[in-house]
């Protein structure tokens, strides 16, 4: 996979260049460019915001500046592509947009600041036949779309192939089966007199498979009853409805 992303601050994403998303770029299990907008003005001042038709707070980024850099970072053809412009007024970013993001060969991240990008860009995309996909990554308004970039890419890249260590992370953490995922323990047995459940240093793999799972449906059912209404009728057996 190719991620490119353009945005007037590339500093901001420097921490995709750290640990494991890093490792993973440096044995090319994924390449990521960034790119700086101003590249693509002629003004010496390097203008890419302007003032909002119809008034309002603050500025919009020119559709100018945006086209010809998605001109050159994104060419409309065959090979496919997705540019992902997130911005508050967006679909929900979740884990099933990750794992279908996954599957992309391209991904082109716009990043937006000011008060977003003329409406103009995204139409000329569609227009040239580019898949756009308007996303947030939670009901908060942030200053710019760096931030939500690095939460989706880290989220797209740890599923693909070779990037985690161990492939069974991805298939089995939140979300994975719909439900939150339960408490964790690890070494020593007892900290500050608190022990870790019996039942997880027992051996029974039965045992701890159901407790994890009653966990699992405790905390989702506590904090996120709608993902419970959102599982299909099935997914709930007659031990997980006793919880
Ligand atoms: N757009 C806009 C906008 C609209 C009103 C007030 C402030 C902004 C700032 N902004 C500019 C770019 C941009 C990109 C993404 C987010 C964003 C995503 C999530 N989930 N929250 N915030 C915000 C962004």
């Amino acid at each position: 996979m190719r991620i490119d992303v353009v945005t007037i601050f590339p500093a901001y994403l420097d921490p995709l260049r750290e640990a494991l998303l890093g490792r993973a770029v440096e044995r090319g299990l994924l390449e990521i460019a960034v790119h700086d907008l101003r590249r693509w003005t002629h003004d010496v001042h390097q203008a890419v915001d302007d003032a909002p038709y119809g008034g309002g707070p603050g500025m919009v980024m020119r559709p100018q500046v945006w086209g010809e850099a998605l001109d050159e970072v994104l060419p409309a053809g065959p090979q496919p592509a997705r540019l992902v412009v997130p911005t508050p007024a967006g679909r929900p970013f979740t884990q099933t947009t990750a794992r279908a993001w996954a599957d992309e060969q391209r991904l082109v991240f716009a990043c937006g600041r000011y008060e977003g990008i003329d409406e103009r860009v995204l139409l000329d995309a569609r227009a040239r036949g580019i898949e756009v996909d308007e996303v947030s990554i939670g009901d908060y308004v942030l200053v710019g779309g760096e931030v939500a970039v690095l939460v989706m890419v880290e989220a797209v890249a740890r599923l693909l192939p070779g990037v985690l260590g161990n492939p069974r992370s991805a298939a089995e953490d939140s979300f994975s089966d719909g439900l939150l995922e339960g408490p964790s323990y690890t070494r020593p047995e007892t900290w500050r007199e608190l022990a870790v459940p019996d039942v997880l240093r027992g051996g029974n793999h039965a045992a701890i498979a159901r407790w994890r799972r009653d966990r699992a449906l405790e905390r989702t059912r506590d904090r996120r009853p709608d993902l419970l209404d959102a599982l299909p009728p099935d997914a709930l057996d007659a031990a997980d409805r006793a919880v």
